[in-house]
C-alpha cells in the first residue's frame, strides 16, 4: 500500500470463526470492550462464548461496530508504549432500543449470562422508570419475561458497574420493576435469576480521534471504534452461574465468597481518589488524572483520604500498601489521557459510595473523617466553578446552588445523604474546607 491509498476497514472475514451468542450485554461503551469482552476473548473456552452487545441511549456505537463485524482494536497503553490486539468476542452489536432482539436473545436457552455496564446512575429508582422500555433495566425486565415465557430456565445477571454490592442493587432494582408490572414475573426472577456481584477494574478513557489515527498508523487498517486502556486489569466475582459461564479465570478473573473487602478497596481507594483528583483538579485548572496527581495539594488530599479509608480495610490479604503504590503508578501514566470531566459526572451517585461510607466509619470511630469530608468539599467547590455539570439530580442541584453559605452546603449534602445534611457539625466541617482548593495556592 503506498501512502496515498486508503487503508482497508477492519472487519470479520467469512472464514473467521464466530463464537455462538451465549452472553448478552447492556451498555456497549468503552469499558465493556476493554474489560468483559477482553476477558471473554482470553477465556480458555472463548470459541464457545460470543457476546451480543446492546447500546444504551443511542444506536451509534452499535452501527459503527456492526460495520466491522463486531471487531475492534484494544490499544493497551503503558507508560512506555502501545500494543494492539483485535478483540473478536462481540459478534453482534445492536441498538439498545431494539427490545425485540434483546428479548429474543435473552429467551434463547443457549444464553447463559447477561452483563451490564449501564453507569451507576442507571440503577437509581427514578432512572429505572416503571412500565417503559426506555431504560436499560426496564428493557432487561421485559427480556427476562420473554425468557420465563420461553421456559428457558435460570440465568445469571452480572453488574459490572462501579457500585457497592452491585449484585444486590441490581436484584433490588430489577425486582421492584418486575413487581410493579407483573408480580408473577418478580417471583420467577427471584427463583431463576442469579445476581452476581463484581468488582471491576481497568482504566478506560473515552476514545479520541487521535486514537483512531494511532491505530491506522500502527495496524495498517481503519478502525472506527478502537478502545484505549491501561495494561492493568482486574475482575473479582461472587455468585452463581446456573447456566454456565466462560472460563474467565484463565484470563485472571478471581471468584470469591466474600466480595465486600475487594469492592470497598477498589471503590474507596481507586474511585474515591479519582473523585478527589477530578473535583480538586478541575478547580485548580487541571484536565487529566496524571496532571492533577502531579499537583501536591491534590496528591496530599488523596493520601489523607487513603489513610482514613485504609483503617477500614483491615484484611491483610488486601495488601493496602502495595495497592496504594500501584495506584500512584497507574494514575501517573500520562500517556493515558483520562479526562477529569468524565470522572466528575454524576457526583451525587458516586460520592454516596466513595466518600460517605469512609466519613461515616471515621466519625463512628470518634475521628474527624476530614479526608473524606475533603472529597465532598472538592465536589462543592467544583460546582461553584461550573454551570456545565452532569448529574441525575442536576435540576435539584441547581436549586441548591442558588442558596447561600452553609444553607447551600447543607442542601447539596442532602443530595448525597440526608444524614450528612442533618449533622450540623459535618456541614460546618465541609463548609470550612470549601476555599482550600484555590488555584492560586498551586505552585
Ligand atoms: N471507563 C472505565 O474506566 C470504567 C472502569 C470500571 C467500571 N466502569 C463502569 O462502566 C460504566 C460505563 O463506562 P464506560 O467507560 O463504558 O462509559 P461509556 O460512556 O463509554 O458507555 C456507557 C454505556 O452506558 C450507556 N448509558 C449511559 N448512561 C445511560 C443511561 N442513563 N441510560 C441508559 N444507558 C446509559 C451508554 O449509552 C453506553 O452504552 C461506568 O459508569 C462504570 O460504572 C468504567
Ligand atoms: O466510570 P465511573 O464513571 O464510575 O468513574 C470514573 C472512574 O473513576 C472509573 O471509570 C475508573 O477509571 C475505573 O473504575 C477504573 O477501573
Amino acid at each position: 500500500m503506498n501512502s496515498h491509498q486508503t487503508p482497508p476497514r477492519l472487519g470479520r472475514s467469512e472464514s473467521q470463526p464466530t463464537p455462538p451468542i451465549r452472553i448478552v450485554h447492556l451498555g456497549l461503551g468503552a469499558f465493556h470492550r476493554s474489560h468483559q469482552a477482553w476477558y471473554t476473548q482470553h477465556a480458555g473456552d472463548s470459541a464457545d462464548w460470543g457476546i451480543a452487545a446492546f447500546t444504551g441511549r443511542r444506536p451509534d456505537a452499535a452501527e459503527v461496530l456492526a460495520e466491522q463485524g463486531g471487531l475492534f482494536t484494544l490499544v493497551e497503553r503503558s507508560g512506555s508504549g502501545d500494543s494492539f490486539e483485535v478483540v473478536g468476542s462481540i459478534v453482534e452489536a445492536v441498538d439498545g432500543a431494539d427490545v425485540g432482539r434483546l428479548s429474543e436473545l435473552v429467551a434463547a436457552p443457549s444464553t447463559a449470562v447477561i452483563t451490564l455496564t449501564i453507569t451507576e446512575a442507571a440503577y437509581a429508582a427514578g432512572a429505572a422508570s416503571h412500565g417503559t422500555t426506555s431504560t436499560p433495566l426496564a428493557r432487561l425486565v421485559t427480556a427476562l419475561a420473554a425468557r420465563r415465557d420461553a421456559g428457558s430456565g435460570a440465568i445469571a445477571v452480572v453488574s459490572c458497574d462501579n457500585l457497592a454490592e452491585n449484585g444486590d442493587v441490581t436484584r433490588a432494582a430489577v425486582g421492584a420493576l418486575a413487581e410493579a408490572t407483573d408480580p408473577a414475573l418478580a417471583v420467577w426472577i427471584d427463583q431463576n435469576v442469579s445476581f452476581v456481584s463484581t468488582s471491576v477494574d481497568r482504566i478506560t478513557p473515552r476514545t479520541t480521534e487521535a486514537d483512531l489515527a494511532v491505530v491506522a498508523q500502527a495496524c495498517g487498517y481503519r478502525d472506527a471504534a478502537p478502545v484505549v486502556a491501561e495494561p492493568f486489569h482486574n475482575w473479582i466475582l461472587s455468585g452463581d452461574f446456573p447456566a454456565g459461564r466462560p472460563r474467565w479465570e484463565d484470563a485472571g478473573a478471581v471468584f470469591v465468597d466474600d466480595i465486600e473487602p475487594y469492592e470497598n478497596r477498589k471503590l474507596w481507594l481507586l474511585n474515591g481518589a479519582h473523585s478527589i483528583l477530578a473535583y480538586a483538579g478541575l478547580v485548580r485548572g487541571h484536565s487529566t488524572v496524571a496532571e492533577a496527581l502531579s499537583d501536591d495539594l491534590c496528591r496530599d488530599a488523596v493520601e489523607a483520604f487513603w489513610d482514613e479509608a485504609a483503617r477500614h480495610l483491615s484484611d491483610d490479604a488486601l495488601d493496602i500498601p502495595a495497592y496504594r503504590q500501584a495506584l500512584l503508578e497507574r494514575f501517573g501514566n500520562s500517556r493515558i489521557a483520562h479526562h477529569l470531566t468524565q470522572i466528575a459526572m454524576d457526583g451525587t451517585t458516586k460520592l454516596r459510595m466513595r466518600a460517605w461510607p469512609v466519613l461515616a466509619a471515621e466519625r463512628a470511630a470518634g475521628r474527624s473523617g476530614d479526608g473524606a469530608a475533603r472529597m465532598i468539599a472538592a465536589w462543592i467547590a467544583y460546582l461553584s466553578c461550573t454551570t456545565d455539570f452532569h448529574d441525575p439530580l442536576a435540576a435539584t442541584m441547581q436549586d441548591a446552588k442558588n442558596l447561600d453559605g452553609e444553607h447551600r452546603t447543607a442542601a447539596l449534602l442532602a443530595l448525597i445523604s440526608a444524614e450528612l445534611a442533618d449533622d450540623a457539625a459535618v456541614v460546618s466541617q465541609i463548609h470550612r474546607q470549601l476555599d482550600s482548593f484555590a488555584a492560586t495556592t498551586h505552585a
